[in-house]
């Protein structure tokens, strides 16, 4: 038996009911399994193996990375998770629900912005509400009203400096502006999982820098479970709590990287010595993973020389 009292002081709250939120979040089923995924594109006469028995999971509030030679299939994978391309075997399964081919349960970050230009900014964030499907929008209730959901929006975007810009037209904003947009319109999208595919490529580098420390902080705040691809090693190493290695086509899981630095995190871990050891281990897989994908991809062009009558519309399953 205790010979204190117990320690009701506000800290002492805090960190119980954040232990609590933490082990509600370890109990619940991941907020996403791809469970040994295939998928070949199949041509007239040939056919193009692009994912191999693919796993990963995404457990609630974690951020999660993907990183593979260019042409490995990442982009293919998320279109599978989104419902757009059905694999020809394994399931994708979100929150514990076998979801595979359905559409709809995740909200998605473009590597383009993709704003509707005739919309205003605020319009633009409103517009991953809008387009909801029906469940996901009951299951919101903070999003009652159409006034409610303006509010928080606005509120959002004065969070993000973009507050002088809610009336604004996209075409007014800079591109680092345009993407944070996209991200805000990803994030009060009432779908949990967000993927993001690659949302810096398109920006200079210090800008691409300033948007790291920005999803860094924002993550941070509001822990939503995210699958992030990125041909940046840095970035992921920088992002993620884990990072998925994909080896050249067919892509299989090659690597699981489970990233060894506290958070929250800041730009200066990138100076840590143990950060530089990881980049380059990585850097060594990619760059013999990107070899073999070269070489295959020669291989591909032979034979589609020799069989010049195979260039007919692509068909998947
Ligand atoms: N609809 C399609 N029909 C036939 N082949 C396709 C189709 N979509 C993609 N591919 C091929 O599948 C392979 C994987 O493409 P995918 O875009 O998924 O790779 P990626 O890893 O996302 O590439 P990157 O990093 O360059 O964006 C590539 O060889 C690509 O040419």
């Amino acid at each position: 038996m205790s010979l204190h009292p117990p320690d009701l002081s506000p800290q002492n709250m805090a960190d119980g009911q954040r232990a609590r939120e933490e082990q509600e979040l370890s109990m619940a089923p991941p907020a996403l399994e791809v469970d040994g995924i295939s998928l070949a594109f199949r041509e007239r006469r040939s056919s193009l193996p692009v994912l191999q028995d693919v796993a990963l999971t995404v457990k609630r509030g974690e951020f999660v990375s993907l990183i593979g030679p260019s042409g490995s299939g990442k982009s293919t994978l998320f279109h599978i998770i989104g419902g757009l391309l059905k694999p020809q075997r394994g399931r994708i399964r979100m929150h514990g629900q076998d979801v595979t081919g359905e559409r709809g349960h995740i909200s998605y970050m473009p590597q383009q912005p993709a704003l509707f230009p005739w919309r205003t900014t605020l319009d633009n964030v409103l517009l991953g509400q809008e387009n909801a499907p029906r469940n996901h929008t009951a299951a919101h209730s903070q999003y009652a009203s159409e006034r409610e959901r303006r509010e928080e929006a606005l509120q959002w975007l004065e969070q993000v400096g973009l507050g002088p810009f809610a009336k604004a037209y996209p075409h007014t904003l800079s591109g680092g502006m345009q993407q944070r947009v996209a991200f805000l319109r990803a994030l009060l999208s009432p779908q949990e999982l967000m993927l993001l595919d690659e949302p810096f490529s398109a920006l200079d580098a210090l800008t691409r820098a300033d948007m790291q420390q920005w999803l860094l902080r924002m993550w941070e705040k509001n822990r939503r479970s995210v699958l992030f691809i990125t041909h940046s090693i840095e970035e992921a190493l920088l992002l993620s709590d884990r990072i998925y290695v994909l080896s050249a086509r067919p892509a299989t899981v090659m690597h699981v990287v489970d990233v060894p630095f506290p958070r929250p995190r800041r730009e200066e871990i990138t100076l840590d010595s143990r950060f530089s050891e990881w980049k380059r281990t990585m850097t060594d897989w990619m760059r013999q993973e990107k070899y073999k994908l070269d070489g295959g991809m020669e291989e591909h062009a032979e034979s589609v020389r020799k069989n010049p009558t195979d260039n007919g519309a692509d068909q998947y399953e």
